[in-house]
């Protein structure tokens, strides 16, 4: 078919499909069909380098293999499919936005573990990235990527547990390390008060523009640190309102091409390894 033969709904059909494409992909990144995925790509090409040279037994087993991927799909990735059918359900497909839902969730499961352990008189320190990577920060720590839940968080700073000395860096999306060591600040024109875990949180932010929460383990409060700068203890609607803001803020690392690409960046790497 030439070029000029294509109608208006040819392109109507095609975004409609690219969309579709779109969205789907979407709800797979950080689910474990990715590596599904990766595994249908590789075969795919095996397959299509079997045809091009004539490879004819290969190529018809290869095509019977993605063919039985019809049927193996539904069994493997139930729940998957189940969360897509739902997300499908609740209109989430079409929004083009995020999920509000789990911005809302994350900011409470945060705030939760800091004000329990401001209760409990536990010391900890949550380094929120934003656009400046903190990977030489989290390369040598625990890495965690992990969902951000109030019981995790807790179970990290617990006195006495192997993680609890140190940062938890997370991202809008995931814990992604703990027991990280913070570079701590040169300033000297701070409270003697401070200890090393709030000139590491000044410290961290003084070299990005990430957000720092410390739980003083002595004082028993929360403070902030941004730029280099530490805020008055906050309330706990404080907190709420600043984790709030900083899992709805649409930062270079929650987009979606950046994400994909990490994603497959960490898959062809082989899983979970430090990058
Ligand atoms: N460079 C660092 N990076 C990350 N965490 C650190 C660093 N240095 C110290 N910490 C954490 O801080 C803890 C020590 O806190 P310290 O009592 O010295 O600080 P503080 O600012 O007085 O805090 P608190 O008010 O909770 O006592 C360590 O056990 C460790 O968990």
């Amino acid at each position: 078919m030439a070029f000029f033969d294509l109608r208006w709904q040819d392109f109507l059909d095609i975004l409609i499909v690219a969309f579709l494409i779109y969205r789907v992909l979407m709800l797979l990144v950080g689910t474990r069909a990715m590596q599904l995925l990766r595994g249908v790509l590789i075969i795919g090409f095996i397959g299509a380098v079997a045809n091009i040279l004539e490879l004819r037994s290969l190529s018809w087993i290869i095509g019977k293999m993605l063919g039985a991927f019809i049927i193996v799909v539904p069994v493997l990735f139930q729940p998957e499919l189940r969360h897509m059918l739902e997300e499908l359900g609740k209109g989430h497909l079409w929004k083009v936005g995020r999920n509000e839902e789990d911005i809302d969730l994350r900011a409470e499961q945060l705030s939760k573990a800091l004000t329990y352990c401001k209760s409990q008189r536990i010391g900890a320190l949550c380094v929120l990235q934003r656009d400046t990577s903190l990977k030489e920060v989290w390369r040598t720590a625990v890495m965690l990527k992990a969902d951000i839940t109030e019981e995790l968080l807790i179970s990290i700073f617990w006195p006495g547990t192997p993680l609890h000395d140190g940062a938890v860096v997370m991202d809008q999306q995931s814990i992604v390390a703990a027991g990280c060591y913070l570079p701590l600040t040169e300033k000297t024109d701070i409270s003697r008060w401070y200890g090393t875990r709030h000139r590491a949180a000044l410290g961290v932010t003084e070299m990005s523009d990430a957000i720092a929460l410390v739980v003083s383990e002595e004082r028993g409060e929360i403070t902030a640190a941004v730029a280099g700068h530490f805020s008055k203890p906050l309330s706990e609607a404080q907190l709420k309102k600043i984790c709030n803001h900083y899992f709805s803020f649409e930062s270079k690392e929650s987009n979606f091409m950046d994400r994909l690409r990490e994603e497959i960046q960490q898959q062809w790497a082989g899983g979970d390894k430090n990058v």
